[in-house]
């Protein structure tokens, strides 16, 4: 392979502070690799000088061993490249390194991720907190927990989204707490002890730099501060920091990423180097232009142009569909349509904002016999508590699911002011005329109870899909979710958009029984799917890869579909401030540059009844 000049630049470069911006699939893994064997054979720098950071546990693998291939094809030796003695890892294994040697620390002292979800569990009940589901909101607070540490933020101005301010610093305090009980440390503190140690203790930071003395990192627009302050640390003074990213494919802000630490990179280190790596070795030249078209409208970013190595042969095709249905029709055509054409299913993705939009798309490849499989693990639509409090509505006045769980999970959704005690000497077969007696003093109770049993007594005679749209309607859940959403400071939309997701998985069943079978099937599909990931199946073909666009980061594949690139969802409604809308920007733009030959995108003009509008997005791919 010949080198572009900018990569032999790069990889010949010695000493000194070097920012490599690598537009997608410019070869940033092949400089890298490179760039160490360099390092080793004509600088003579000891292998285990140096420090080869990613951000994921499965990319320091991948570096690792293109670096031993690499390195082995030059030397006849076998274990050649096993020692030379260079070190690849994430952040966190780096730092608990570091920490090891320190505090004699071992496995044992780190907190496992069932502990801590164990452990928010009981800091949730302890401060008697209610929400309808306990895993969601176990899983918000430990990421806020994270964000703050991770971000070195102060909890006093911390302004919290899964629970008011004054909550969430209870929840925060008790954590830590709990954690200094038990001896334990969480990831973020092995970030953040190892800056505090390396701060607070001149002697171990000496050590370790002389250890470390050149440090190469992959994906620095993914870097957190904590992260970044403690590298700064261990390379100085002679800050041989050799960072490779991409600003403009930077998606993970809402986990505590800092693009803007790599935007300001060459202010922290003004003498650094700056090489652009801009001849995308990957997709059409069609696809290049696209996706520069679109980046150029974000402001936060290093200007720069990517230019194609590959022809202009296949142009990106918009199929502007009249609604989900329709667009499932064309997505299945086309699959089929290329199928015949030679290419293994295999090859082509289909990549979704969120994983709600994957659950359609699922359902028409089962019934279309498309294999396919899932590259994240999804959760299971029907598993989150709104689709459980319509399970339990819909099992009630169906007649199989008389029970008391379903009867308190839906009593007061919307509030009712029912209380617990009404259904105390029940287990099952309870009627509403039951909690009348309860209350048969009380006439504002009893006028309520008049109302429930005759919403319950229509929805009994409608088809699911009209009974759940009674439900969201005359029944005011969907009102119910809207002041939930705003006394627990979450958007609105995402809520919504569960409602209409279950509400759309009816469309099709005429009968109550019908559309459970439904759901135990996509279930039972779903959990099959966990377990055997990319299995090949009869043909020997593991089928068409579905999956968000965060999770296609990093991945290529010669045809790409994104199907519903309308407002609110590409980009998503939640993206309020402008910061967000480039972030959305930029995961479009990961998106579309997947692609190495062939892309189809779609939007639709309608979806649960609403009028639907393409995405900013799409204008913006084609203006020149
Ligand atoms: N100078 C070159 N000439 C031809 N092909 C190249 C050159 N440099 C890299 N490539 C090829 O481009 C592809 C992408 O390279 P590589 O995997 O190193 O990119 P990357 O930047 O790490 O990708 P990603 O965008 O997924 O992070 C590989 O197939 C690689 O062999």
């Amino acid at each position: 392979m010949a080198f572009s000049d900018t990569q032999t630049q790069a990889i010949a470069h010695k000493d000194g502070p070097a920012l490599v911006l690598a537009g997608p699939g410019s070869g940033k893994t092949t400089v890298i690799t490179n760039r160490i064997v360099t390092l080793l054979e004509r600088y003579h720098i000891p292998g285990s000088r140096i420090l080869v950071i990613t951000f994921t546990r499965a990319a320091a693998q991948e570096m690792q061993s293109r670096f031993f291939t690499l390195y082995q094809k030059r030397n006849a030796r076998l274990d050649a490249a096993r020692s030379t003695g260079v070190t690849f890892g994430t952040f966190h294994s780096v730092f608990y390194r570091i920490l090891k040697h320190a505090y004699q620390y071992d496995a044992s002292n780190i907190l496992t991720q069932k502990e801590q979800y164990k452990m928010i569990e009981s800091i949730i009940d302890e401060l008697d907190m209610d929400a309808p589901d306990f895993n969601e909101l176990a899983s918000n607070l430990l990421g806020e927990i994270s964000a703050v540490k991770s971000n070195c933020l102060s909890l006093d101005y911390y302004y919290a989204k899964s629970c008011p301010e004054n909550v969430f610093r209870r929840v925060y305090r008790l954590y830590e707490k709990k954690l200094r009980q038990a001896n334990k440390v969480d990831f973020d503190d092995i970030l953040t002890m190892t800056y505090d140690l390396l701060s607070k203790r001149r002697d171990i930071l000496d050590a370790w730099r002389q250890r470390f003395s050149y440090i190469l990192i992959d994906e620095f627009q993914d870097i957190n501060l904590v992260q970044y302050k403690t590298i700064q640390l261990l390379a100085a003074p002679k800050n041989n920091l050799f960072i490779v990213g991409d600003d403009d494919q930077s998606i993970y802000r809402f986990r505590g990423a800092r693009p803007e630490i790599m935007l300001g990179f060459e202010k922290d280190y003004p003498n650094a180097i700056r090489i652009l790596l801009d001849v995308n070795y990957r997709s059409d030249a069609y696809i290049v232009a696209a996706a520069n078209h679109l980046i150029v409208h974000n402001t936060a970013r290093f200007p720069k142009k990517i230019r194609a190595s590959h022809q202009a042969a296949f142009p990106v095709l918009l199929k502007p569909c009249r609604d989900p249905a329709e667009q499932n029709r064309y997505l299945t055509a086309q699959l089929r349509d290329y199928h015949a054409q030679g290419y293994a299913y295999e090859q082509m993705a289909i990549l979704f904002r969120t994983n709600l939009g994957i659950r359609f798309v699922m359902d028409a490849l089962m019934k279309g016999g498309i294999p396919f499989h899932m590259k994240d693990a999804i959760p299971n639509l029907f598993a989150h508590w709104i689709s459980l409090d319509i399970i339990a509505y819909l099992r009630l006045v169906s007649g199989t699911g008389n029970t008391r769980a379903n009867w308190l999970r839906i009593m007061n959704r919307p509030n009712r002011y029912i209380k617990r005690e009404a259904l105390a000497p029940f287990t099952s077969d309870i009627s509403v005329a039951q909690l009348k007696a309860y209350y048969q003093d009380k006439d504002w109770m009893l006028e309520r109870l008049d109302r429930l049993e005759y919403d319950l007594s229509i929805m009994k005679r409608m088809s699911p899909y009209a009974a759940i749209h009674y439900l969201s309607n005359a029944m005011k859940y969907q009102d119910y979710l809207k002041d939930y959403a705003k006394e627990h400071h979450i958007n609105e939309q995402e809520l919504l958009d569960v409602l209409n997701a279950v509400h759309e998985s009816s469309q099709s069943c005429r009968t109550f029984a019908e559309w459970f079978t439904y759901i135990d099937t996509y279930t039972e599909e779903l959990q099959k799917q966990a377990k055997s990931p990319a299995s090949k199946d009869a043909n020997n073909e593991s089928g068409v890869c579905l999956c968000t666009l965060h999770c296609a980061k990093g991945l290529e594949y010669p045809i790409v579909f994104i199907p519903d690139i309308n407002e609110d969802n590409i980009p998503h409604a939640r993206a309020a401030v402008d910061a967000d809308l480039e972030e959305e920007r930029r995961l479009f733009y990961v998106g579309i540059t997947r692609a190495k030959e062939h892309l189809h995108l779609y939007c639709v003009g309608e979806a649960s009844g609403k009028e639907k509008f393409p995405s900013r997005f799409l204008e913006e791919l084609n203006e020149m």
